[in-house]
């Protein structure tokens, strides 16, 4: 699997490719970019995956790599907006084909979010709709010369209505869809500039260390460079490529694991027994594991998915990481009871836990910036009415599996409220949600435990007056979390 760095690309080394002659012909890297950017168009699948599995980087110079990554990812973070600016210099944008419109979006991104110059974006421009659509040149000279021209006026947002001009400048800024953007900003009102201001710039990279390499500083890591965080087994990398290029996260050495995500899944780390929902492919699991060995706590973990093949690449990891076994149980967790039917059989017990943790599917909204697939997929009733309603079918379930005196966990990587506290209030009135209180995460057992103590002044740090837990994404800072701790004080009624 090919990763690359993304943090290098935005250094010395891209603005050199950026800069190539104009009089030099298409370079390889937005060729590989072309063609990337349309197999995912025509597949449907992320264009990070594409390129972490396909050939297309292979080919390339580690540079030219680099480059190539941070425009497909740009272009696909951006799409609506290349679109707008685009189409006010197009007689008859439905006119233009799939191919010659992904050209265009690639120039039209360097023009508006890099500082590639104006000759430069032309001139590669015109090549990359000459190299599938030889007639269409003329075109992409001119719209591009226009976008190159407007550059200012359309991210001003000029041509908007006087009191829709700063939301809309807004949203061209940061590249994102106008309803998002007046989401996050009345959510957010102290926030919202720093998360909007981080949307187009590179995501620092966390990785989590096997705990049984503690103590031994392997290569790889060294050469990534690596900086402690607060927390036992996490460092900020500046180059996460020589991890991958090293195979350490083949060998389930690490995991790349956004700090924020380490930080809740230690939260969650505590004796006894744990269910986790929505495991995925594990990266939470990999850290609980490597926290409980580091604590010396004994503990069961059943990772729960509603993909098989997700669960079984979670046991897979934990299996090379050499840590203890992790029971896997797939389906909809809506209904546990079907799902953990064969668990209670073989327990011969209808099982609780005392831990149960929720990794809530959701909008994804505190992630977007490193997943540029996000926000122009997402819809406003996802986040809005689908979302809540799952998330909430999936808390209530959860909680019946909590026993008495024991913890709920529920997570998101979401920053909008009606995934996060709008879910919580609503369980909180329900029959169920009454048997629960809140308390601090950063009061969890967990954080009571040797190694964690200090990550526990980490966690209150961005924890509010109830002790939820937020981060929001911010130019060189980790990505958005929510997590609510709940503790079980008695039987619901009900259940
Ligand atoms: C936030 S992601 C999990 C990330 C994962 N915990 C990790 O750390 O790598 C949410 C997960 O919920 C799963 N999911 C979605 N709907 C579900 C459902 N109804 N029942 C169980 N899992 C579900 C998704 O497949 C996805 O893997």
């Amino acid at each position: 699997m090919r990763m690359i760095d993304a943090m290098s690309a935005a250094g010395d080394d891209c603005a050199a490719v950026r800069r190539i002659s104009s009089m030099a012909g298409l370079t390889p890297a937005r060729r590989a970019t072309l063609d990337a950017l349309m197999q995912a168009q025509e597949s449907g699948r992320y264009v990070r995956d594409i390129f972490a599995h396909g050939d297309q980087l292979g080919r390339l110079s580690s540079r030219d790599a680099a480059f190539a990554l941070r425009l497909a990812l740009g272009v696909t973070a951006t799409e609506g907006c290349l679109d707008d600016a685009l189409n006010s210099h197009l007689a008859k944008p439905g006119k233009v084909s799939a191919r010659v419109r992904c050209c265009l979006r690639i120039s039209a991104y360097e023009a508006l979010y890099l500082d590639t110059p104006a000759d430069v974006v032309v001139s590669q421009g015109v090549e990359l709709v000459r190299s599938c659509a030889k007639s269409a040149s003329g075109l992409a000279n001119a719209v591009l010369r226009r976008v190159c021209e407007n550059r200012t006026q359309f991210l001003s947002a000029e041509d908007a209505v006087d009191e829709q001009r700063p939301i809309v400048s807004a949203a061209r800024r940061s590249g994102l869809p106008v309803w998002l953007v007046r989401a996050i900003t009345r959510a957010h009102p102290l926030e919202s500039s720093r998360v909007l201001a981080a949307q187009t710039r590179p995501a620092p990279t966390a990785v989590h260390l096997n705990a049984r390499l503690d103590g031994s500083k392997p290569s790889w890591l060294d050469q990534a460079q690596p900086a402690l965080l607060g927390l036992a087994g996490a460092y900020r990398v500046a180059h996460v490529g020589a991890v991958a290029h090293a195979g350490a996260f083949d060998r389930a050495d690490a995991v790349a694991s956004d700090f924020s995500a380490q930080l809740i899944a230690t939260a969650a780390v505590a004796a006894g027994s744990c269910l986790e929902i929505g495991a995925g492919r594990g990266t939470k699991t990999f850290v609980m594991q490597s926290q409980a060995i580091r604590a010396g706590l004994t503990r069961t973990h059943v990772a729960l998915d509603l993909y098989e093949g997700k669960c079984a690449a979670n046991a897979r990891r934990i299996e090379l990481a050499e840590y203890p076994r992790v029971k896997t149980a797939f389906g909809d967790a809506r209904d546990l009871d079907a799902v953990l039917g064969a668990l209670d059989r073989e327990a011969a017990r209808r099982m609780e836990f005392d831990t149960v943790l929720v990794d809530a599917p959701c909008s994804g909204t505190g992630t977007m910036r490193r997943h540029g697939e996000i926000p122009w997929r997402l819809a406003r009733t996802d986040v809005t009415r689908d979302l809540p309603e799952l998330q909430l079918a999936l808390l209530s379930a959860a909680a019946a599996r909590v026993a008495v005196g024991g913890q709920l966990l529920y997570a998101t990587c979401s920053i909008m409220p009606e995934e996060n506290e709008g879910v919580l209030e609503r369980f909180a009135r329900s029959e169920m949600g009454s048997a629960f209180r809140v308390e601090p995460l950063s009061q969890a057992p967990a954080f009571c435990l040797e190694p964690f103590r200090h990550a526990a002044d980490v966690i209150r740090g961005h924890e509010d007056e109830r002790g939820l837990f937020h981060t929001y994404p911010a130019p060189d800072e980790f990505d958005g979390h929510f997590c609510a701790r709940m503790v079980r004080r008695s039987q619901a009624s009900a259940v």
